[in-house]
């Protein structure tokens, strides 16, 4: 049997993941892959009823409540929902990922990045994405997009220098990690987006 392959797309709010996210399914399953689609925090009953503490408007927690809490739904995740995809063979895009770890609670929120490594080792060992779609978008131009949309959640009230913080810790995991995180000029409008997408998943072969 083939083994499943792991994507994860990753980008600031607004940036335009989840737009993409629904296209590359239908991509990836016109080529005949059985592909399970997902979300982080989510993608289980309770990394779902997590999500819904962490994304509360109205909640405030501790920024390392904030990371274990995103650490434990993902436990969960990879136990009952990504690995077992995985060994079936299946193919699994996830709406975020440990990535968005370092970059929200890292870059935007300050923990220290040992901490987060410590995390890491503990949940998921070596275990990484065979390949991440970072969607790279103007702090600004995230923010007008989720605004046309609904209503903030506790990460979307967050003011610009957070997301800034955000998109920097973003790009420097790009970088440390060229090989996995590819990254997508997502300023550009929807059509050309889909167009450096489409380039992407043909080029790097991971059919
Ligand atoms: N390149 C683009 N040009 C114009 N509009 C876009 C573009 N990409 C996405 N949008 C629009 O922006 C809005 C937000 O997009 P989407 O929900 O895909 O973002 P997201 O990254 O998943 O956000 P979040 O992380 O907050 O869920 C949608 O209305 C979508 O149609
Ligand atoms: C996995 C993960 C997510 N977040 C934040 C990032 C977003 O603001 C929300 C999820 O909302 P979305 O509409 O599904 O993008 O959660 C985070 O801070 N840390 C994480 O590890």
């Amino acid at each position: 049997m083939t083994p499943g392959k792991f994507i994860t797309l990753e980008g600031i709010d607004g940036a335009g993941k989840s737009t993409h996210l629904r296209w590359l399914e239908k991509e990836l399953r016109s080529r005949g892959k059985t592909i399970i689609v997902t979300r982080e925090p989510g993608g289980t009953p309770l990394g779902e009823a997590l999500r819904e503490l962490l994304l509360d408007d109205n909640g405030t927690m501790h920024a390392e409540t904030e990371a274990l809490l995103m650490f434990a739904a993902r436990r969960e995740h990879l136990d009952k929902v990504i690995l077992p995809a995985l060994a079936r063979g299946d193919w699994v895009i996830s709406d975020r990922f440990t990535d968005a770890s370092f970059a929200y609670q890292g870059g935007g929120r300050g923990l220290a990045m040992q901490k987060l490594d410590s995390l890491e080792q503990w949940v998921q060992g070596e275990f990484q994405p065979d390949l991440t779609l970072y969607f790279d978008v103007m702090v600004e131009v995230g923010r007008q997009r989720i605004n046309a949309i609904k209503p903030p959640d506790r990460f979307e009230k967050e003011q610009d220098a957070f997301f800034r913080q955000v998109r920097d810790a973003y790009l420097e995991r790009a970088h440390k990690f060229p090989r996995r995180i590819v990254v997508i000029d997502a300023n550009q409008p929807l059509e050309e987006v889909k167009e450096s997408l489409d380039k992407i998943i043909s080029s790097i072969c991971i059919c």
